[in-house]
């Protein structure tokens, strides 16, 4: 789906002692199938941005314009947009609550009003997705998983509703470095073969530099930077400012580069790094 979002603007309690602009001025554009990586510090307008492209919140003034279709005029079907721009909170495995795993994925598809054929084929498949066993895990609590296994029932759940596009606030908040490289990696996964919109929110430029098309960089709740990572890691001045940095990769190639070690600029993880030096030291 393409979403184009124009003059956004959103208000916390306005009129009172405790308004909050939390957006201002945000526009942007995305294509069909593209994966984003939204970054910014904390408080800077990520989850108020999201919370808006499938409806949850309404804009104090701006437009977002998806497939066409104006979703902030009045009168929208919400139910019509949420079955497709599918949002997983933050810490969404608190909003696990069946007392089965294969039932928590089932509720979201079966709430479409889906047969039941359907919705368990779909459960199936979205447990898959997201890199668990079915037949293992279908009968447990979803209480007696691990952290990262309960995280990926809970993005299963809203994968169970194919939406064409997947929102996914902090994903990786809080879980364990391998349980962090196993969910980016099934992201990554579930956006090549399946080529929804993805956007991923996050603190860490990190995580997303390697996986995503575009970032978009928010700042005190407007657009800083928008960009392939190699464009917005060449703005290195600016992201210092606003404390987010640059990949300590892009640092090291970077280096590299400068010493007349050439190689690509645009590598986001150790192994492209250690790939391209052994191809640099081998033509010598
Ligand atoms: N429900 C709310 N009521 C009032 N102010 C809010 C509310 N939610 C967020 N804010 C304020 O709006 C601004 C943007 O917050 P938001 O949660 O969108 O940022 P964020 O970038 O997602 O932060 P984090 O990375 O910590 O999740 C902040 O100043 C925040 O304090």
């Amino acid at each position: 789906m393409s979403i184009k979002v124009e003059n956004l603007k959103h208000i916390y309690n306005p009129n009172t002692p405790f308004e909050t602009i939390a957006l201002n001025n945000v526009s942007f554009n995305i294509e069909k199938g593209e994966f984003i990586g939204l970054i910014g510090h904390t408080g800077s307008g990520k989850s108020t941005l999201v919370q808006h492209l499938n409806g949850i919140l309404k804009p104090h003034s701006g437009k977002i314009i998806i497939n066409g279709v104006d979703i902030t005029k009045p009168k929208m079907n919400l139910r019509e947009i949420r079955q497709k721009v599918g949002l997983v909170f933050q810490y969404p495995e608190h909003q696990l609550f069946e007392e089965t795993v294969h039932r928590d994925v089932a509720f979201g598809p079966m709430n479409l009003g889906l047969d039941e054929d359907e919705v368990n084929s779909r459960v199936k498949e979205a447990i898959k997705w997201v890199g668990l066993n079915y037949e293992e895990i279908k009968d447990k609590s979803p209480f007696e998983l691990s952290g990262g296994q309960k995280r990926r029932v809970a993005i299963a759940g809203v994968v169970a509703m194919k939406p064409e596009v997947l929102i996914l606030d902090e994903p990786t908040a809080g879980l364990d470095p391998k349980a962090r490289d196993d969910i980016l990696n099934q992201i990554k996964k579930l956006h090549n073969e399946y080529k929804m919109n993805i956007i991923l929110v996050s603190h860490s430029m990190e995580d997303i530099s390697r996986l995503v098309d575009r970032i978009i960089v928010m700042h005190k709740g407007q657009v800083a930077l928008m960009g392939r990572a190699k464009e917005v890691f060449k703005e290195s001045k600016l992201l210092t400012e606003i404390g987010l940095g640059v990949p300590q990769i892009t640092v090291l190639v970077n280096k590299l580069n400068e010493k007349g070690i050439n190689i690509k600029d645009d590598i986001f993880t150790i192994d492209e790094a250690k790939e391209e030096i052994l191809k640099w030291m081998r033509s010598k």
